[in-house]
């Protein structure tokens, strides 16, 4: 297995312009391709190359390949389509992930510009009100940029009172999975597919919106995770993303002990679960008290104290209902109609992965790709330390995201969340996750303050990524009751 210095030694031999610029500062580059919200002009017409990567998209994968040998092909350099330039900056961060980054460009080619039901300026226009969910500035532009050079309707552009009501009947279901996906109901799913209703959504249209939705929220914790910046507000100085500028603290001039301390809780967590194990009940208390615990830590709501500055936000022409935001699961209002999703009942890898993939084929192995190798990615190492068995403090991190959607892992005991997980760490993911927005500058220089640049973003993906499954879940598994619902009727 590759360490992840070597992984940056071969993005920076391989693309020398990439390296140097993710590791100084990679958000000038989104800033500069986010510089103005009309500057579609600007953006270089990729139609070709998208054009011919569609072409050849149908010989890409062989579905039947086993994931391992479909990971070392990507070694050999697979995975390569080309995005339109909009995507660049998040492509340059990417890269510090070659493997991951290689199945994330399959995914969001195929989404986006691949075969679908959906228009593809409708599938950005959908992207777009997602990314209203957050104010996430960043992606609004990119997609609206895409959505007018792929020649959509600029009036739509005016926002959802100027856009057609079948994709205006998307914005409830664009509400509730963002914020709070355990509350989907298979009402929602029929009002929406019900053949009598006028613009009515097919299932497999319904599957591609939603995953262009869940994909764009989870986007935007992975771009306000590492530092989301307006350029307009900013001088050339302070377009450094916060999170990855070098800070005073780095791990070389003064080590915190941050890495040692985790380091030394894994090995200590490996040798007491090897021994012992406890009870179903016990890891069901684990998980409520953690949850409990978790429902205290409440993100700050107003931009960055320290730095006195709140960027400003974009408004909502793109959704309806800023005030509707993410509630602890733990004391969501509605606890009897919405109990825990335990994965033993409802899992991606038992249920989702089938049901996507019977609705809406051409997607499913990517989503199943990017999830197996974002849970499997390790380069053990930590901080300065190398040969690190990371398995611990990463399932941990996967868990406490997932657990603040309310998704049970039965078989795990979340009392290691709280070994593994300081407080801060926690604040950090669950802003990530629930409030991007309001994640500020001082919250992301105060967690991971030893871990290497590549370590940062690759904990931000996991954020991504598990956000997203966690969405998913919930919606698949109320894709499966309306299914079953319809053949009780029948
Ligand atoms: C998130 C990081 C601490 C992961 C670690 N670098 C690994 O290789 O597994």
């Amino acid at each position: 297995m590759r360490g992840e210095g070597e992984e940056l030694t071969r993005a920076e031999s391989g693309n020398a312009k990439t390296a140097v610029q993710v590791n100084e500062a990679h958000f000038i580059i989104v800033s500069s391709s986010s510089s103005s919200s009309s500057s579609s002009s600007s953006s270089p017409p990729s139609f070709a190359v998208m054009t011919e990567s569609q072409v050849s998209r149908e010989c890409d994968y062989d579905h039947s390949m086993p994931q391992d040998e479909f990971f070392e092909e990507l070694d050999d350099g697979g995975g390569s389509e080309v995005l339109p330039d909009v995507w660049q900056p998040l492509d340059e961060l990417l890269s510090l992930h070659p493997k991951y980054h290689a199945v994330f460009k399959s995914a969001i080619d195929q989404l986006f510009y691949g075969n679908g039901p959906l228009p593809m300026t409708e599938r950005h226009y959908i992207a777009l009100m997602a990314a209203n969910r957050h104010a996430c500035s960043y992606l609004m532009d990119l997609h609206r940029r895409e959505f007018d050079r792929l020649g959509g309707d600029a009036d739509w552009l005016n926002g959802l009172t100027a856009a057609p009501s079948k994709i205006v009947s998307l914005d409830a279901i664009n509400r509730v999975l963002g914020h709070q996906p355990w509350s989907i109901t298979v009402e929602q799913l029929k009002a929406l597919t019900k053949c009598s209703a006028p613009d009515n959504w097919s299932l497999t249209e319904l599957v591609q919106g939603v995953v262009i939705l869940s994909t764009t929220h989870a986007l935007c914790s992975f771009v306000f995770g590492c530092g989301n910046i307006n350029p307009s507000e900013l001088t050339p100085q302070e377009m450094e993303a916060p999170m990855l500028r070098r800070s005073p603290r780095s791990s070389e001039e003064s080590p915190t002990g941050e890495v040692e301390e985790l380091m030394k809780r894994m090995a200590a967590l490996r040798d007491v679960t090897n021994g012992l194990d406890c009870t179903d009940e016990e890891k069901a208390r684990h998980f409520f008290d953690m949850n409990r615990e978790s429902s205290a830590i409440r993100p700050e709501q107003n931009g960055d104290k320290k730095s006195g500055r709140s960027p400003p936000r974009p408004g909502a022409q793109f959704t309806k209902d800023l005030s509707f935001t993410y509630v602890d699961f733990a004391q969501r209002p509605d606890a009897s109609s919405a109990p825990t999703l335990k994965i033993h009942d409802f899992s991606w890898e038992d249920q989702g992965y089938s049901c996507v993939d019977e609705l809406y084929q051409v997607i499913s192995e990517h989503l199943d790709r990017k999830f197996h190798l974002t849970q499997e990615l390790t380069y053990y190492t930590m901080g300065k330390h190398t040969d690190v068995d990371t398995s611990k403090y990463r399932t941990a991190v996967w868990m406490y995201i997932q657990s603040l959607y309310g998704i049970r892992h039965d078989d795990y005991d979340y009392a290691e969340v709280n070994l593994m997980l300081t407080r801060p760490m926690k604040t950090f993911i669950k802003t990530i996750c629930c409030y991007p927005e309001r994640v500020t500058d001082s919250l992301r220089a105060s967690v991971m303050v030893d871990f290497k640049l590549s370590e940062k973003v690759h904990v931000i993906l996991m954020i991504l990524e598990a956000r997203l499954q966690a969405e998913l879940l919930y919606f698949l598994r109320t894709v499966v009751r309306l299914n079953n619902s319809a053949s009780v009727a029948s």
